[in-house]
């Protein structure tokens, strides 16, 4: 099978500071791949480098077997923790502004019918997510979790193939996080995507992803550290395989339905490492 993304040897240097060391890494078309590591050892900046927000001091990346693209195109939509939506926009601004960046690249607007069906799209989408009747709120208006639902509609809209994470649920209390997980699970299970997440949280590593990812430093002298980038330690495809189904409508709604598992079955979003 044809890996969604492919990571070759890549290294990433900051001036002296080596961040990443020879990292190769092949995902394959709907994995969810989940990426831990210890503070500061490259993880958002290996994600920056799959957003093209960062190029790679050395080595290729390919996205479907072609040279990623220069820059952050609608392919690829990203998450943060924090901050990822504009604040003087209503949430259906939000989520508008993903489909006029996507439909209208030459005037950054859309009008009549175009316009009327992306509004009709974004209330839609909005309605996934638990945020049906919030469409008009500002997001100061929001709480944390529906911030980060309303970023995840934003980044959907565009209809991305791959989906960035960074921390998205890092921020938010437990059981928020909890039903923000379910969300997570039916996005996923019914949009034909691609995840990488990055995640402190190792049982939101295992819990979500097809597959857990550790970088890390080799250890040595802290005056040495420089000289040495992360590498890819760890790499677990989940058993049993994890695999996308679609699920019923009502888990989008954001419940963490644990009476209703997705089906784990035979993974062909694990590729073994170096296929
Ligand atoms: N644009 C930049 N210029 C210089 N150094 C940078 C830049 N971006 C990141 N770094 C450095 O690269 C290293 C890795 O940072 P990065 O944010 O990727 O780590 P991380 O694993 O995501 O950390 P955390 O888990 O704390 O978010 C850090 O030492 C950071 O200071």
């Amino acid at each position: 099978m044809t890996a969604a993304i492919s990571v070759r040897n890549v290294w990433k240097e900051f001036g002296d500071q080596i961040v990443l060391e020879d990292v190769s890494i092949e995902i394959a078309p709907r994995a969810f791949v989940a990426l831990v590591g210890p503070s500061g050892c490259g993880k958002t900046t290996f994600l920056r480098m799959l957003l093209s927000q960062e190029q790679p001091s050395r080595g290729t990346i390919l996205v479907d077997d072609r040279p990623i693209a220069k820059e952050p195109d609608a392919d690829r939509g990203i998450v943060f923790q924090r901050y990822s939506v504009f604040p003087h926009l209503t949430a259906l601004g939000n989520v508008l502004l993903g489909a006029e960046f996507a439909g209208a690249k030459a005037t950054g607007r859309l009008f009549g019918r175009a316009r009327a069906a992306a509004i009709e799209e974004a209330r839609a989408l909005l309605t996934e997510v638990g945020l049906a009747g919030q469409e008009e709120k500002y997001p100061a208006a929001l709480s944390g979790g529906m911030q980060q639902r309303l970023a995840l509609a934003q980044a959907l809209m565009r209809k991305p193939r791959i989906l960035l994470l960074d921390e998205p649920f890092g921020a938010l209390d437990p059981g928020i996080r909890a039903e923000i997980h379910g969300l997570m699970r039916y996005v996923w299970n019914s949009c034909d995507i691609t995840v990488v997440m990055v995640t402190h949280d190792l049982s939101e590593a295992f819990g979500l992803g097809t597959r857990v990812v550790a970088f890390e430093r080799p250890r040595g002298r802290p005056e040495e550290r420089a000289r040495y980038g992360a590498r890819i330690t760890r790499d677990f495809a989940l058993w049993p395989p994890r695999r996308p189904t679609a699920l019923a409508a009502s888990s989008r709604s954001g419940r963490d339905d644990a009476a209703n598992p997705e089906p784990r079955r035979d993974d062909p979003a694990a590729l073994p490492e170096g296929s």
